[in-house]
Parts: structure tokens; C-alpha cells; sequence
């Protein structure tokens, strides 16, 4: 062994959700863990994704509120908004959850942090810093960057993206929005209510990855807003200079163009997979991500790869859950087994929009025989009382009252979700949701009475009313 090799356990590359869950762990158990990172400790989430965007969102709302508190007899008004202090707010959140990712934290943990670019130069040794590292086992967890579309004269234009918008100090005049994710929709919402003009360019459908019928409670809302959504049209061309950019759209034959002073381009992620030497170390990848099986293992048997680089749904959870799995056979020789169809996924727009398990359709087309249970906001005294009234609870129903799927959109969505994502993890039925008492008054207890109104028809059905009927007489 020379100098400059060491012998880890376990190499984790990148500090983000999902390679800090397993450095963590892996310290605690006393495992020998040496942990790579390039850019800033957190990843994405905490830097440019998660933190950042709920900070904003949290700054928009307040604004937002402010606006509407006429409805409680509270004196409305239009707030001032200091754009580059909301700023500093949101640098502020950043800087507040920063220790409990930094390097002098790992260290005390017991972590070998290394800053700097990790490389395989073979199957068994990643190169940083000039040093080798032989681990036992590694893992990927590298994440991934914004994905820039071949957009006719988007290069040659200023345009930002998730990395450079949260450094903006002054509220754009119009921000175009090109993708309508949950990105988009999100960033749209927070410039809208902070003082921004924003337009929506959707070469789709937006929010297209979510049930139409709560997807359309949040648009609804972001139109009376005032967020002008183009949806069905694609972005075919890009240009101008900083503070006068013109987006051309196409929809069908028609061709428009809309000009602003800022463009964001939230249409996606590309898995950070280049220059990692996947080629030396045998490990097989695709655009979308690093291949693996259900047990997060590469083609490479000592390599898993874990979070947004392994080409699975995106989402910090989910990278905390493939970091929590793969402890199982790093630490334990144990099998692991993601199963994906159980994870939530929940946009943070005002309503909020929650889903787990297939929506309507996606269980139709898998040929699920499915009905489906709603129960709206507006019959939900709690949401009466916060003046909450719009959205509904949406339940998919398989044979004898099984849940398969959950989608909820409005007031504390992200909330409920939780509850719908136990029910149907857990292989609930509309039985187990019926029968707990839930405390009075919740939003939660929508879900609760979608489950009652499920078996309301039995109670008019002969027989049971028969039976009803029989017992009374018996005294
Ligand atoms: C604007 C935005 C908002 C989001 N909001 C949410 C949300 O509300 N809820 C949610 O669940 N998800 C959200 N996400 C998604 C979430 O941020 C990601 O799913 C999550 O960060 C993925 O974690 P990860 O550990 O896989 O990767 P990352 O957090 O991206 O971490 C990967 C790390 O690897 C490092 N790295 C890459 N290559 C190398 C290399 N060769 N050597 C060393 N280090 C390397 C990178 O610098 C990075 O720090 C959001 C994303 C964005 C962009
Ligand atoms: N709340 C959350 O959990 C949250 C929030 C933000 C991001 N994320 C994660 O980040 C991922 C990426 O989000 P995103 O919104 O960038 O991607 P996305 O893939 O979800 O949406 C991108 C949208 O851009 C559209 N599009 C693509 N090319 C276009 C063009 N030329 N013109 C117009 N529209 C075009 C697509 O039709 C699509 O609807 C999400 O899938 C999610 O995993 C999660």
C-alpha cells in the first residue's frame, strides 16, 4: 500500500441526503467511513433544492396573507417587500440547518471527510486529491444537476436554474418560467406573491405527474393569483440579453413569444454521472441515472448507488430511504428491497398537493379494477374555520375497501399526506381508517370521513336496516 492509499470500510461519494444518511450511520456503528464531497455539505437540498425553495415559499406566504387577512376582519394590506432581506431570510434557513451537515460534524462523528472530486480509476479504488482510496464497498450517491434542454439560443442567453436562482437580490419584473413541475409551479407561486409578473411556459400538461383533478385546484389558484400559465406549449426558442429575454413558444401550428427580464429553467434533472470514471469501475449507466437493481446494487458488486444519480423517483426522502436501506447489506449482509410505489411525493404550492400510490389512471392502465372516494375541504369544519375551503381528499379503492392510492390536494397537504402514505404502506383498508378516533377539529379528518362516506350505503341497504330493525325490538 503506498502513502497516499487508504483502506476505508466504506466510501461514501457525495454529501447530500443520501450519502450523509449512510456516513452517519455507518460512523455510529463504528464502521471506518470515508465521505467525498466537491461542492457545499447538504447537496442539493439544502443548498439550491429543498431548503432554499420552502424558505421562499414560507416568505411568500406570509406576503400572501397579508393580502388576504381581510377575510378575518383583519385589516388587509399590501405588503412592502424587501426583496434582497427575503433573501437574507432564506440564506438564513440555510445557514441554520448548515451545521448539522458540515464537515466539523461528520469528523465528530467519526467520518473521514474529504473535499474534493471522486473518480474510479478501477473497480475497487476511487481516486481524489491525487489519493487513492481502496474501500471495501462504495457508494454513490453523486445526485443530480439541472437539466439544460438544446433549446434553440438558450446557451448564448442568461437563464437560471435551481443553482442561481436563490441568489437573486432583486424580485424579477417578469419571470418566465420554462417546465411546469413541481419547480416551476413552486418558483412561480413564491416570485408571483413577492411582487413578481410570472408566466408559465408547458410544453405539457402542468403538473402533469399528478391526478388532473387535484393538479387543477392548485392551477385554478395560481391563475387567480395572477400566474399566467401557458400549458401545451413548448419552448422552441430563447433569446435576448440580461433583463430582456424573449421565449418563443410553440402550441400546435401558433407561435408566440413572451418577453421578461429573467428566464428560470426548471424542465427536469440529469444525474450527475460524467467524470466519475463509471466506465473504469464497471459500473453501467444510462441518461437516466446509474442502473440498479431493487437492492440499490450496481453492475460493479462492491459499488451501490443510492438518491437522484440511481434513476429512480427524486425526492430528499427517498434518497434518506435508499441510505437507510443499503446499511442493510454494507453493515449487516442482510438483503435490501426498495419498493418504490409506496413513496409520497408532495408539491409545496398554496394549496399543496400530495399523492402515494398510482393516481386514478395509472391504476386503470395498469388494468386495476378500482373505484375511487372523494370528500372535500369545504364539508371540513377546520378548514371552514382557517377559510381553507378548496381542494379534496382522493381516494383509489381496491377489492373490499383496500387503498391503493392517495392524493390530496389543499390547506397542509403535505400534512395529510403523511396519514394517506401510512394507510396505504401499511395495506390499509377504508375499515382501518374508519375505525381510530381522530382528534377534533384536523384537516386529517377529511381523509377519515372520505373512509365513513365509503360505507355510507350500507346503511341504507334492506338487509342491514332489517337486522337494525330486528335487534331494536329485542329491547
Ligand atoms: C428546487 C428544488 C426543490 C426541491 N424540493 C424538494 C422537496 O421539497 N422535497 C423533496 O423531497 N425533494 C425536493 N427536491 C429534490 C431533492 O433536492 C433531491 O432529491 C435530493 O437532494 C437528492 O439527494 P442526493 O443525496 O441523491 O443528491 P444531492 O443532494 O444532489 O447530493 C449529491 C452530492 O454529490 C456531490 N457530488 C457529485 N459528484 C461528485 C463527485 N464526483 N465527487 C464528489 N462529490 C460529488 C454533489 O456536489 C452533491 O453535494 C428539490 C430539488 C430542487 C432542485
Ligand atoms: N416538492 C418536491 O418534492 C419537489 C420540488 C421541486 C423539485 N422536486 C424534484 O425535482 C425534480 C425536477 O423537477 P422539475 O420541475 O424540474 O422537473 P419535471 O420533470 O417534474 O417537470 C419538468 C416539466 O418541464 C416540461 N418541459 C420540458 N421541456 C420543455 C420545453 N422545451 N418547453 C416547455 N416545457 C418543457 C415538461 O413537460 C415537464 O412538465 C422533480 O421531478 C422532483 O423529483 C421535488
Amino acid at each position: 500500500m503506498s502513502a497516499k492509499t487508504s483502506k476505508p470500510d466504506i466510501c461514501v461519494i457525495g454529501a447530500g441526503s443520501g450519502g450523509l444518511t449512510v456516513a452517519a450511520a455507518a460512523a455510529a456503528f463504528g464502521v471506518p467511513v470515508t465521505l467525498i464531497e466537491r461542492d457545499r455539505m447538504g447537496g442539493d437540498c439544502l443548498n439550491y433544492g429543498c431548503v432554499p425553495s420552502k424558505a421562499l415559499i414560507a416568505a411568500a406566504k406570509t406576503a400572501e396573507t397579508m393580502r388576504k387577512a381581510g377575510r378575518f376582519g383583519i385589516g388587509e394590506s399590501e405588503p412592502r417587500i424587501d426583496f434582497a432581506a427575503v433573501n437574507d431570510h432564506v440564506k438564513g434557513v440555510i445557514g441554520a440547518i448548515a451545521p448539522n451537515d458540515s464537515v466539523e460534524r461528520f469528523e465528530g462523528l467519526g467520518v473521514e471527510v474529504i473535499k474534493g472530486d471522486a473518480r474510479f480509476v478501477d473497480e475497487k479504488t476511487v481516486e481524489v486529491n491525487g489519493r487513492r482510496i481502496e474501500a471495501r464497498r462504495f457508494v454513490i450517491a453523486t445526485g443530480s444537476r439541472p437539466f439544460v434542454p438544446p433549446i434553440d439560443g438558450l446557451k448564448e442567453t442568461p437563464f437560471l436554474t435551481n443553482e442561481t436562482l436563490f441568489d437573486l437580490r432583486d424580485c424579477p419584473d417578469h419571470l418566465i418560467v420554462i417546465g411546469g413541475g413541481p419547480i416551476g409551479m413552486e418558483m412561480a407561486q413564491a416570485h408571483r406573491r413577492l411582487g413578481a409578473k410570472v408566466t408559465v411556459l408547458e410544453g405539457g400538461t402542468p403538473l402533469g405527474k399528478d391526478d388532473p383533478e387535484l393538479a387543477a385546484v392548485v392551477l385554478k389558484r395560481l391563475a387567480t393569483e395572477g400566474v399566467r400559465i401557458e400549458a401545451g406549449a413548448k419552448v422552441v426558442r430563447v433569446s435576448g440579453t440580461q433583463g430582456a429575454i424573449t421565449v418563443t413558444a410553440e402550441r400546435g401550428t401558433e407561435r408566440f413569444e413572451v418577453t421578461g427580464s429573467h428566464c428560470l429553467v426548471a424542465v427536469g434533472r440529469q444525474p450527475n454521472v460524467d467524470d466519475l470514471g463509471l466506465d473504469a469501475a464497471g459500473v453501467a449507466f444510462d441518461r437516466s441515472g446509474i442502473t440498479v437493481g431493487r437492492d440499490l446494487r450496481t453492475s460493479n458488486k462492491r459499488v451501490y448507488a443510492i438518491g437522484d444519480v440511481a434513476g429512480g423517483p427524486q425526492f430528499t426522502h427517498v434518497a434518506g430511504y435508499h441510505g437507510g436501506l443499503v446499511l442493510r447489506p454494507l453493515l449487516f449482509r442482510l438483503p435490501a428491497r426498495a419498493k418504490h410505489e409506496e413513496i409520497p411525493h408532495v408539491t409545496y404550492t398554496d394549496p399543496e398537493l400530495g399523492q402515494v400510490g398510482p393516481t386514478e389512471s395509472e391504476a386503470r392502465e395498469k388494468g386495476l379494477d378500482v373505484s375511487t372516494v372523494s370528500w372535500p375541504y369545504a364539508e371540513n369544519d377546520r378548514a371552514q374555520a382557517e377559510r381553507e375551503t378548496e381542494g379534496l381528499v382522493k381516494f383509489v379503492v381496491g377489492k373490499r375497501g383496500k387503498i391503493l392510492g392517495a392524493g390530496v390536494a389543499g390547506a397542509k397537504a403535505g400534512e395529510i399526506t403523511n396519514l394517506l402514505t401510512l394507510a396505504v404502506a401499511r395495506g390499509m383498508k377504508f375499515s382501518d381508517l374508519q375505525g381510530f378516533v381522530s382528534p377534533y377539529p384536523t384537516l386529517s379528518e377529511i381523509a377519515k370521513r372520505a373512509a365513513t362516506s365509503y360505507y355510507s350505503p350500507y346503511t341504507r341497504k334492506p338487509l342491514v336496516r332489517g337486522v337494525v330493525a330486528f335487534l331494536r325490538r329485542l329491547g
